[in-house]
């Protein structure tokens, strides 16, 4: 888990002399001052020498697609229809100064990353899961997406002002009510949704006793991923002094803690590692959807210069082994990127998806679903 900081840059008078290179890049992409400058950008869609950071192209040791279509079969039955989707199994990277990070674009047809779209926001941000508008806002019993919901199917209901929370949750006054809001305008003000067992930020561990059950589909997904990252062969180069792929038993992962992540245009992730999971032995498998970003992989500290890399909807990110305690971030969202496609489908009578839609249009934003099995099972 990662302490989120959302927001602008500030324009920062000094020379920056001492900072890291982790920090650095950081700066540099967030900076909307400058003109973005993508030229070293690693993207998978237009790969050259400038850009390559030594990737390797590996080949999943069990391919990713008919796993997929094992685990969810209506969807991408659908998905093979569709002429704007990818054929299967595209290329997955490994870059050999950071062991244990894999990269698998192109991964989820566009049917896929719609359902998971949909579910993200209208399911895993229900009340069980706790979020960043939990904690200063009264949110109804059936959750803000269900409220939205009933007020968009009749806009003659009245809507139900929701009350910001009372600044001490340990005195008894009731919640005050600053700045009533309806149910749609909170909605984009979500940030971060967790999933499964909860994080305890005072003692930086999980709590056994303290979990919903994580999502059926995203446990599913990260299982299949799993499963085709466990081993890589690599393509182009003979790389045995190297272990390529994850080395877990991908039919043993369980996903126990998951985090959905929104990011609104100017938002950013700063650079952080993620290693309170009891067992770092498992991979963690992360999943982009919506808009692109940048997104910084690094090393073991803020000196390691990270790789950035143009992560776009249905890619998916692996860490393991080394990479899993290394840092990493997300300096910057790129508007305007949705895929083409994405927000089309014949679903017309679904008001969920209707929503989802109206959400993605409204915002432009990025989501990411991220993964951890915390405990050795
Ligand atoms: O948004 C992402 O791609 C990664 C998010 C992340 O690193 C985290 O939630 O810990
Ligand atoms: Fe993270």
């Amino acid at each position: 888990m990662a302490r989120r900081k959302r927001g602008p840059p500030t324009p920062d008078p000094t020379t920056f002399a001492n900072q890291t290179a982790f920090r650095a890049m950081e700066r540099r992409f967030k900076n909307r001052y400058k003109e973005l400058d993508l030229h070293s950008v690693f993207d998978a869609a237009s790969l050259h020498d400038a850009n390559s950071h030594g990737a390797v192209r590996v080949q999943l040791g069990v391919s990713l697609q008919p796993e997929l279509k094992k685990a969810f079969p209506d969807i991408m039955a659908a998905a093979a229809t569709s002429t704007a989707d990818h054929e299967p199994d595209s290329p997955a990277f490994v870059f050999p100064d950071f062991p244990g990070f894999i990269y698998l674009p192109s991964a989820l047809p566009l049917a896929l990353q719609r359902h998971f779209l949909r579910t993200s926001l209208a399911d895993y941000t229900r009340p069980a899961n706790p979020s960043n508008l939990h904690a200063h806002w009264v949110i109804p019993p059936h959750g803000l997406w269900d409220e939205a919901k009933q007020h968009r199917n009749d806009p003659e209901l009245p809507l139900v002002p929701l009350c910001a929370r009372d600044a001490d949750p340990n005195t008894d006054t009731p919640p005050v009510h600053l700045t009533p809001l309806p149910a749609a305008v909170l909605l984009d003000r979500l940030r971060w949704c967790t999933l499964g067992y909860q994080y305890d930020w005072t003692t930086k561990s999980y709590l056994r006793a303290q979990s919903a059950p994580i999502p059926h589909d995203l446990a599913t997904l990260a299982r299949c991923v799993a499963i085709a990252t466990e081993r890589l062969e690599a393509t182009e180069t003979e790389n045995d002094s190297t272990q390529l792929g994850t080395g877990y038993p991908g039919h043993a992962y369980t996903a126990q803690a998951g985090v959905l992540n929104v990011y609104g245009p100017r938002d950013a992730l700063m650079g952080h590692v993620d290693k309170s999971e009891r067992d770092l032995t498992p991979p963690l498998v992360s999943l982009s959807l919506g808009a692109d970003a940048i997104y910084l992989q690094g090393g073991k500290d803020r000196d390691v210069r990270p790789i950035p890399i143009r992560v776009r909807s249905g890619d998916l990110v692996v860490m393991s082994g080394e990479a899993r305690t290394a840092f990493h971030g997300l300096p910057r969202t790129l508007e305007g990127t949705y895929p083409p496609g994405l927000l089309e489908s014949k679903e017309d009578d679904d008001v969920d998806w209707h929503m989802c839609v109206e959400f993605m249009l409204r915002r432009d934003v990025r989501v990411n679903l991220n993964v951890r099995q915390v405990f050795a099972e």
